[in-house]
């Protein structure tokens, strides 16, 4: 099975790396600055999981790519996504599957005009991954999970034969037969901490010990719930006490990567994260009033970067 992986940012690397590992046959799509430093340096991976420095990974650029491809793992960010279709579509054939691990959920839309939709499985991955100073991919906690399937919910030949090959490499690879509530899922929490983390620059256990700190917490969970419920994926009832547990452990470092990427002066994902989520709740006229701020909040920093 050819693997192509899209970026070989945070995501990319961790998981096309620990796939590479284990002898798959995996090649990164990749621009020019991050083909030179995975030439000269190797895709380094440093995570409680278990340390790997990949010598000489297979790498393309877009100009150079001819063949198509079983896989393509979909790893840039929203704002990156028409650049990232144009650079990849000559990968894609007849019988090539899609699997994205982008936050949020448009980009199935988009990918669905651009591929048709029997080309786009939905997927998506739970971790705490970064690239520091020296562009390797740090792990920053030892969870990990990445989930895919067919967006009908069948389990289908391709789907097995994708959930065998990630599990001989990945821990927490799981093939999926309930995809799309488990990216509404995902969505539900993401956004929450994302918002949450982002606006008030704090990790969840600071949030916590400021006044007001988990009712505004919980208020978030509840606003991106009642949006799901409304789009007809109501978060089950273990996921939500689980996030819940989540949002009010306190002492817990956690923060989204979004949050991280403010921190490092980075672009966010505001529209793609938390504004789609807001048109979702006005077209179903959900009251979101905590997200909005976190909405504002995000526009306002990115029309400061953008100086
Ligand atoms: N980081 C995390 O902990 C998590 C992130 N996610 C989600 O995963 C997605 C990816 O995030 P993350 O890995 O952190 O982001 P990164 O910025 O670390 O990586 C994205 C990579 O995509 C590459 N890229 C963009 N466009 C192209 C292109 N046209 N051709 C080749 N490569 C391209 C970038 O390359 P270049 O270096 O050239 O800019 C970059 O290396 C996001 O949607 C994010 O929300 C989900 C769960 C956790
Ligand atoms: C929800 C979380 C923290 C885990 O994958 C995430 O997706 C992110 O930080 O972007």
């Amino acid at each position: 099975m050819r693997i192509l992986v899209v970026g070989a940012g945070a995501i990319g690397g961790y998981f096309g790396g620990r796939l590479l590992q284990a002898g798959r046959d995996v090649t990164f799509l990749v621009r020019p600055r991050r083909a030179s430093e995975l030439a000269s340096a190797g895709l380094v991976i440093k995570s409680p999981n278990g340390d790997v420095t990949l010598k000489n990974p297979p790498t393309v650029q877009a100009d150079a790519l001819k063949d198509k491809f079983d896989v393509v793992l979909l790893s840039c960010k929203a704002f990156d996504l028409d650049d990232a279709i144009k650079s990849f579509a000559a990968a894609v054939g007849p019988n090539t599957a899609i699997i994205p691990m982008l936050n949020g959920m448009k980009h199935l839309d988009t990918l669905d005009a651009r591929f048709g939709k029997e080309r786009v499985l939905g997927g998506l991955c739970a971790i705490a991954a970064t690239l520091n100073e020296k562009r390797e991919v740090v792990q920053l906690q030892p969870m990990q999970s990445i989930n895919y399937g067919e967006r009908d919910g069948k389990m289908s030949d391709r789907v097995k034969a994708i959930d065998e090959a990630f599990k001989s490499g990945i821990t927490g690879a799981t093939a999926s037969q309930n995809i799309m509530q488990d990216m509404w899922e995902k969505w539900v929490f993401l956004s929450s901490l994302a918002a949450s983390t982002s606006l008030m620059r704090a990790s969840v256990g600071d949030i916590l010990t400021a006044p007001g700190g988990r009712d505004f917490l919980l208020g978030m969970l509840d606003e991106t719930s009642a949006i799901a419920a409304a789009s007809g994926y109501p978060p089950g009832g273990p996921f939500f006490e689980r996030v819940k547990g989540n949002l009010t452990a306190e002492g817990s470092p956690m923060t989204a990567s979004m949050f991280r990427d403010i921190k490092a002066g980075l672009p966010v994902e505001a529209d793609h994260v938390i504004g789609d989520l807001i048109a979702r709740a006005d077209a179903a006229k959900v009251p979101v009033p905590k997200l909005r701020i976190a909405y504002t909040h995000l526009k306002a920093y990115e029309k400061q970067r953008a100086g």
